[in-house]
């Protein structure tokens, strides 16, 4: 398994093209199994997930090309994948495809809208807690959909096809909400979707799913009305920019000290996580097609956060702000109220020197003048991306074992980094 070793304490100076979003793409290619008409998707991230859901639709039978690079694209520019549904030959994903991604689930949503049945294995995913799928499953049966548990599959069936309905979520989840809304495109009438997600990755669904010819009004607010459509149509979606990947580059800079411009993203995409920034003493300026952060000369201040569904401070920023607050000046509680067991980095950091202490779902953090470089473990994907942001700080070589998480949800981290100033790389192992 690759390793990668950092040597701290270098500040990062210039610019970070920031990749299209992990967590928008996965939906949107799954979105491809609505139609038999040709799905083209533009700046898709080159991740592992990506080419794990590329098998789990190709077992389906969805043919994809990915167009060449035009000349002088970096490999930063993101690809473009063609996606085409015409000849679904299975409408079962097994589970050793499964098993690694939890978004991989999400595929049972257009295979029953589309085709009337799907068998699909239980998800996994980063271990942060123990991630049920009730709620999408109670989406889907308001639907029509009779579902049965069986030899850990969820197996899903309608006989004369979805009908609208009104789906309540009693709790905001992201993935429920694009369960819902993929089912209900293609279902007879109208569906409501209450205390809908409002991430922007939702809106991101609705926008393409409105390109592919579904009506969709509210994306973006909690309630969510879909008129149902016999058909759909191929479309061309550019993926939007990845809030996570801009967070995470963003703090990095915070915790270095430097002065770098982040590309191709936009502050609406995270205006909570950015004005946390601005409080602990980072510079945070908007710009048309970016944002650049800098941070000279002052310290860190320490700052409290609780983590909450979009617009609040995203769960999957919690960790990379926690590897800041170890440096900050005074003591930082960081609440998670997402997930309820997503502190696994803070063994981790404590390799460092951090001085962190767990009260329930509060992460207590004083501040220490000093990190030093060790060997640590990357247990999920944000976490070991706070292990970066912490190993870029610390003095000496930090090593992190166990990189495939980071490959999951990051593009070209070492490249990128390199490129503003880190000693970083990484040793095929
Ligand atoms: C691929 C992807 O986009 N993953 C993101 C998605 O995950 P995901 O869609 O899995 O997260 P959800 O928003 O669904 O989860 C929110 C909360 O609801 C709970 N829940 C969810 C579904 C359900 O059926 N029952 C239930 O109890 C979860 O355990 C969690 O406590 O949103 C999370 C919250 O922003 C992010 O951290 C993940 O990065
Ligand atoms: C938790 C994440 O991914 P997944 O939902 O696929 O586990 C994430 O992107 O931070």
């Amino acid at each position: 398994m690759d390793r990668i070793h950092i040597v701290g304490g270098k500040p990062l100076h210039g610019i970070i093209p920031i990749s299209g979003a992990k967590n928008a793409a996965l939906p949107l290619m799954i979105a491809s199994l609505l139609t038999g008409e040709t799905l083209e998707l533009s700046n898709v991230p080159r991740l592992a997930d990506v080419a794990s859901l590329l098998r789990i639709l190709g077992n389906h039978g969805v043919d994809h090309m990915v167009v060449g690079k035009r000349p002088g694209q970096t490999t930063e520019a993101g690809q473009t994948i063609r996606l085409t549904a015409s000849n679904v030959i299975d409408t079962t994903a097994p589970y050793d495809l499964v098993s690694t991604m939890r978004a991989s689930f999400w595929v049972i949503a257009p295979l029953l809208a589309r085709f009337g049945e799907a068998r699909v294995s239980l998800p996994g995913g980063c271990a942060i807690g123990t991630r049920p799928v009730d709620l999408l499953l109670m989406a889907l049966e308001t639907l029509g959909a009779t579902i049965e548990i069986d030899g850990g599959y969820a197996v899903a069936r309608t006989k004369n096809g979805l009908r609208g309905g009104e789906i309540k979520f009693p709790k905001v989840t992201v993935g429920g909400t694009h369960v819902a809304l993929m089912a209900a495109v293609l279902a007879h009438g109208t569906t409501v979707i209450e205390n809908a997600a409002r991430e922007p990755e939702v809106v991101d669904l609705a926008a393409c799913l409105s390109r592919m010819g579904a009506r969709i009004e509210g994306a973006g607010t909690p309630r969510i009305e879909i008129e149902g459509v016999s058909r759909l149509s191929g479309a061309r979606h550019a993926v939007l920019p990845d809030r996570i990947e801009t967070g995470t580059y963003a703090m990095a800079v915070a915790m270095t000290g430097g002065d770098v411009t982040l590309e191709n993203t936009r502050a609406d995409l995270l205006h909570s996580a950015l004005d946390i920034l601005a409080t602990t003493g980072t510079e945070v300026t908007p710009l048309d097609d970016g944002i650049r952060v800098r941070r000279n000369g002052h310290g860190i201040a320490a700052v409290d956060i609780t983590t909450d569904p979009f617009p609040g401070f995203p769960t999957d920023l919690q960790a990379q702000f926690m590897a800041l607050m170890t440096r900050a000046k005074g003591q930082s509680r960081i609440r998670e109220t997402i997930f309820e067991n997503r502190f696994m980095h803070v063994q981790e950091l404590a390799r460092l020197g951090a001085k962190i202490r767990l009260e329930g779902d509060v992460a207590v953090v004083e501040g220490v003048e000093r990190l030093k470089g060790a060997p640590v473990m990357a247990t999920d994907l944000r976490a070991s991306v706070s292990l970066v942001i912490a190993g870029l700080a610390a003095e000496g070589e930090t090593q992190i074992n166990r990189v495939y998480h980071l490959d999951r949800g990051f593009e070209a981290l070492e490249a990128k980094l390199v490129r503003c100033g880190a000693e970083i790389r990484r040793e095929r192992v």
